[in-house]
């Protein structure tokens, strides 16, 4: 939406896949106003996931928006999209024109404080095609992204996502790397984030 983005525009990983940063790709008056709408008008919800056979309840909420017609599952759950609304277009719009790709679905994630966390994961489903690039947008308390390489383990990277912020996952990262969200246990507020990803029906 701003035409020149604070942008480091540098690789943050040092080989076999690409992440970039976008400190303030949306304003603090945007990102007031995206949180509001977030807030109140998606449809939260606590969903349970399966983990090493057996079935526990994520510590977050979710909600997927994006064509109805196509489901999109992760860890053994396929969740039914609801109809893209008008803000998350505006927001989509956005981030499509800096990532120079057109995304279909949208997967939400409302961490309502420091518990609330992501483990360790790949978005390499098989529906999402070989090398996706995934737009993570954030809104609210910042929260630290951890990267690690997948076969070697100690290689890590960290970044602060913060309040209106922007990072784009490309080329190889899905195969490579692994992130996750972790608890903290500094007294935080909420924190909301899209991941905008194409599905390749
Ligand atoms: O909350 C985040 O920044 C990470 C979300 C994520 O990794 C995912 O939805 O796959
Ligand atoms: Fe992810």
């Amino acid at each position: 939406m701003q035409l020149f983005h604070a942008s480091s525009q540098e690789n943050l990983l040092p080989s076999q896949g690409e992440a970039y940063y976008y400190h303030e790709f949306f304003t603090g008056d945007q990102s007031a106003h995206f949180w509001e709408k977030l807030l109140n008008e998606i449809a939260w919800k606590q969903e349970p996931i399966w983990m090493f056979g057996k079935q526990v309840m994520q510590p977050r909420l979710t909600a997927l928006y994006g064509d109805p017609t196509k489901p999109y599952g992760y860890s053994g759950i396929e969740m039914t999209p609801f109809a893209w609304t008008d803000f998350l277009i505006d927001i989509k719009a956005a981030v499509e024109k800096e990532a120079q790709e057109e995304f279909t679905h949208v997967l939400l994630n409302y961490y309502r404080n420091g518990a609330d966390s992501m483990g360790w994961h790949r978005d390499n489903e098989k529906v999402l095609g070989v090398n996706p690039t995934i737009a993570s947008v954030s809104f609210g308390s910042t929260r630290a992204f951890q990267l690690r390489h997948y076969e070697n383990k100690q290689l890590k990277k960290s970044v602060e996502l913060e309040n209106g912020s922007l990072l784009l996952m490309k080329g190889e990262c899905q195969h490579f790397w692994e992130h996750q969200i972790p608890k903290t246990k500094k007294v935080l507020g909420g924190r909301i984030n899209l991941t905008f990803r194409k599905l390749l029906y």
